[in-house]
């Protein structure tokens, strides 16, 4: 059966027929236009063929087609440690933290090309030359495009939390991502995550608390009335009832990562009164 135009759309696998779907898991995105304007389409055009990774694709042009490894040494031109990070948006953690560390590589991989052009006005705005980006879904660059035990870090920082129950199967953050990240990581690499939405990271201490692979850095740290989930629960932070008794005895959640610049997304959760929540685990040596 042919699929209708309007169905054949970025998303790669059984997403060919269901928008919604990546193979046989639901897409953690919702489509949004590619249309880039102004500072940011220049900054495209000059640095695009330089900076843009363009990997071949399947049916979607968010996908990976199998096969394709990234080669990083070829890429930067040099041997260093690699950071990716999954989600980048506007690229501001990128930028930051790859202007503080020249001598690492970064990686940014995000959906939103509007969001990979803003990184590249800043990429040009800095000099940085150890940064590159590629527009896929993250699954598939952790699935095919990196090869195992090549990523020293794994940054994913307010991944979309898809607050409502019958969406939660869209969320990144669940077991068989874990593995992908096992996967990539290098022996005694690090995942670093945060969010600001106290019942995905429960999801996140959940998922990596029960992976054989990571240990948490921070165990039972910022537990009590130290921790951030206490404070929500019991102040009914998140427009739920206020659990007044509620205490968070497990913790284990992360200081701020001092390497993670304030985006405006995490400014506005904030200034919203939310609480954030970082979490990191070391994967075993
Ligand atoms: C809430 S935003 C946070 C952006 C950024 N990390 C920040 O702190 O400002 C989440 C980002 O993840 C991207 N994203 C969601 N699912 C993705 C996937 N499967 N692969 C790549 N990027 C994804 C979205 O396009 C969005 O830009």
């Amino acid at each position: 059966m042919s699929i209708p135009p309007e169905r054949k759309m970025p998303v790669s696998g059984r997403a060919v027929e269901d928008l919604a779907f990546y193979r046989t898991e639901p897409v953690s995105f919702v489509r949004r236009g590619n249309r880039l304007q102004g500072r940011r389409a220049d900054a495209w055009e000059r640095t695009a063929q330089k900076y843009i990774i363009e990997p071949p694709r399947e049916q979607a042009d968010t996908s990976v087609a199998e096969g394709y490894q990234f080669d990083q040494e070829a890429i930067y031109g040099r041997k260093a440690p690699l950071i990716v990070e999954i989600g980048s948006g506007l690229g501001e953690a990128m930028a930051y933290a790859a202007s503080e560390h020249r001598d690492k590589d970064f990686l940014a991989v995000e959906v939103y090309r509007p969001g990979l052009a803003a990184l590249m006005v800043r990429v040009e705005n800095n000099e940085l030359t150890n940064v590159r980006a590629v527009q896929a879904n993250a699954p598939e660059v952790l699935d095919s495009m990196l090869p195992a035990a090549s990523a020293d870090e794994v940054w994913i920082f307010f991944s979309d939390p898809w607050h409502k129950i019958r969406h939660h199967k869209r969320r990144l953050i669940k077991d068989s991502f874990v593995k992908k990240l096992e996967r990539v990581l290098v022996p005694g690499g690090v995942v670093r995550l945060a969010t600001d939405w106290s019942n995905y990271a429960e999801q996140m201490r959940e998922v990596f608390d029960a992976a054989d692979a990571f240990t948490s850095l921070h165990p039972g740290e910022l537990a009590g009335e130290d921790s951030n989930l206490t404070k929500v629960r019991r102040l009914g932070l998140e427009k739920d009832e206020k659990d007044p008794e509620f205490i968070d005895e497990r913790g284990g959640w992360a200081p701020r990562f001092e390497g993670r610049t304030l985006t405006s997304f995490e400014g506005k959760a904030l200034k919203a009164g939310r609480m954030i929540f970082d979490l990191a685990y070391r994967k075993a040596l």
